[in-house]
């Protein structure tokens, strides 16, 4: 994921644009909420007041003189602040909460939308535990910040304004000593939250770890089993959460330090207010009143302070949380779509490699000056040894990667400048690798074709000879496949594959080793029904049983990423080179095959 220099807070401000209005009323509320909630130590001291200075009270000078009247007024006046402090309790309590779900649910969906554009090699940088951490931890921390947090920031500030306010109007000289503590405190605030951002980043951080543990762990749990590396899996996760636990003890270190070095920090203030403020009423300077007065209100300033702790600790997560979802919201598009229709019909679809070069991240190149045209409504076979680069050239006929030089046409067009979506939707792909969604085999055939009619996806079952054992599940169609289908059989799910490809009724086709995972009856079944589909479309298909493309038009040879044949299968064995050597290891002529393949595996 990248990063951006700005702060996190800025940076959360910026995307927020949206609720600004609502941020600001939010705001208001809690500020009006604050200051109606400091008024009581006020109406404490009018009452003292008015029993101590009865009729030279402070209601009096205002006009209200009967005591009686005073009382009332101070009863309505009570009232009334209560009410209005209820009244924005409820309003920035509903608007702060309602705020927090809105923006935890707009970052989750954009981080969600920007991660279904970004390129293939985004996923192979980031590991799927670490994204979902993002997608749901750091959403979360969010969350929890502006359900409470931001509102708690507004008050304490709210707190130290107004007091500090009231403390001047009533003695100048006791507001100068209690305040005086102030800077100090702000200052540890922001020390401490210094300290505490690099250690709420490594907490974070250590959390994606363990997420991404866990995703790989138990995305590989058959595996895991068949080797009994159960108690290895559960000694690598000890030192994921282990580390996550180290991590978040020195930051609790830190933080926990934070409220009783306030605390003492207040506390001159407040003994401050109590012995000089006590000797000023003594001495007649000041009045009882505003003496009560300013005892309560220091009381009304320790404690919102030292909860400042914990705010800024819930500051300083969600800020550590809001750089990460950032940095994946800003991470940029590797794979830009074209603007260009790409408009294929059926019976179209001409694929030109021209001077093709690929490497992946790690460099190495995988594809070297690769040259050859597909013409349309061609059948076209590409064999190879393993790790040859076939499954890489479909990779890029897809756009999932761009070469590294060189330019792939179709129709006479560059892949880059096509509109992506134009593309995937005018390939089908049928890879080695099928993946079906937890959901009904009606779902998984109809996926890509949400509009899909029951009769075209029976149709579509029908063709891929599927619908045979369909119809014997106990709900047919409707049947729940499993996690990635793993109630189904690896033939199985390759027939719903290609069933699904069959839906889509794309221009090209391209089968990645499609029949590799079936018995040579459900291959046979197979290739009767992409004969059938590859009828009037152009077809790539990727085999290692070189009978699977024997009728192809013409076969690809590959050779570490090299092209170093083609023809149809009969020039092909006449040419006695590679592809002979192959087809005669897999047809049993071993000891005529063994030059060949030797050969091969040296890539001479
Ligand atoms: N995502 C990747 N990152 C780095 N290297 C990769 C990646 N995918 C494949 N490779 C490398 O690229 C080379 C070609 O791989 P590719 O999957 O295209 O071969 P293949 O001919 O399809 O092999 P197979 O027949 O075994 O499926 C291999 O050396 C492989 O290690």
């Amino acid at each position: 994921m990248t990063a951006s220099p700005a702060s996190p807070l800025y940076r959360l401000l910026g995307y927020a644009t949206p609720w600004r209005r609502r941020i600001q009323l939010a705001s208001l509320c809690s500020i009006l909420n604050k200051v109606f909630d400091l008024a009581p130590p006020l109406l404490i001291g009018a009452a003292v007041d008015i029993v101590v200075q009865r009729e030279q009270s402070w209601f009096a000078s205002i006009g209200v003189v009967s005591l009686d009247a005073q009382l009332l007024l101070l009863t309505i006046l009570t009232i009334l602040i209560w009410g209005l402090e209820s009244a924005f309790e409820y309003a920035y309590k509903v608007m702060w909460r309602n705020l927090s779900q809105e923006l935890q649910h707009a970052t989750r969906m954009d981080a969600w939308k920007h991660l279904q554009e970004l390129e293939m090699a985004y996923f192979e940088r980031n590991h799927t535990g670490q994204i979902m951490a993002v997608l749901n931890d750091d959403v979360n921390q969010l969350e929890r910040f502006l359900d409470g947090g931001a509102n708690e920031l507004i008050q304490v500030t709210t707190t130290v304004i107004v007091i500090g306010a009231i403390f001047f109007a009533a003695s100048p000289l006791i507001a100068v000593l209690a305040m005086l503590p102030m800077p100090l405190v702000v200052y540890g605030a922001f020390r401490f939250q210094h300290r505490l951002a690099p250690l709420y980043a490594d907490v974070r951080e250590r959390v994606s770890q363990l997420s991404g543990r866990l995703a790989n762990s138990l995305g590989g749990i058959a595996t895991v089993k068949s080797y009994v590396a159960e108690s290895f899996e559960v000694r690598q996760l000890e030192t994921e959460s282990n580390a996550y636990k180290t991590a978040n003890a020195a930051a609790i270190r830190t933080s926990s330090a934070f409220v009783p070095v306030i605390r003492m920090v207040i506390l001159m203030g407040f003994t401050a207010t109590l012995f000089l403020g006590g000797k000023l009423t003594l001495d007649g300077h000041l009045d009882v009143g505003i003496y009560s007065v300013l005892v309560f209100l220091t009381q009304r300033l320790l404690w919102p302070l030292t909860g400042l702790a914990e705010t800024v600790d819930l500051y300083q997560r969600a800020m550590a949380s809001t750089k990460r979802i950032m940095d994946l919201l800003d991470t940029p598009i590797g794979i830009q779509s074209g603007g260009q229709p790409l408009n294929i019909h059926h019976g179209g679809g001409t694929i030109e490699f021209q001077k093709v070069r690929f490497e992946y991240l790690d460099g190495q190149r995988v594809l070297h000056d690769l040259d050859f045209t597909i013409a349309a409504g061609q059948t076209i076979g590409v064999v190879g040894a393993t790790g040859s680069g076939k499954s890489t050239l479909v990779k890029l006929m897809l756009r999932f990667y761009d070469p590294s030089a060189g330019t792939i046409r179709v129709e006479g067009r560059d892949l880059r400048e096509v509109q992506l979506k134009e593309l995937r939707h005018a390939v089908g792909l049928v890879s080695q690798d099928v993946f079906l969604f937890g959901g009904t085999v009606r779902d998984n055939i109809a996926y890509g074709t949400f509009d899909a009619t029951d009769e075209a996806i029976e149709a579509a079952a029908r063709m891929a000879e599927a619908h045979e054992f369909i119809s014997e599940l106990a709900q047919g169609y409707d049947t729940m496949v499993g996690e990635r289908g793993q109630r189904l059989s690896g033939g199985q799910r390759q027939r719903l594959s290609i069933a699904r490809a069959i839906l889509k009724n794309p221009p090209i086709l391209i089968l990645d080793e499609a029949t590799s995972a079936v018995d040579n009856e459900t291959e046979a079944a197979i290739q009767r029904s992409l004969e059938r589909v590859a009828h009037d479309r152009t077809t790539v298909v990727i085999a290692h049983r070189l009978s699977t493309v024997r009728n192809a038009d013409r076969i690809l040879v590959l050779e570490r990423g090299r092209l170093v044949e083609q023809g149809t299968h009969q020039a092909l064995l006449d040419r006695d080179g590679v592809y002979a050597g192959l087809w005669k290891v897999q047809t049993g002529d071993r000891h005529a095959a063994g030059i060949q393949t030797s050969c091969m595996d040296r890539g001479d």
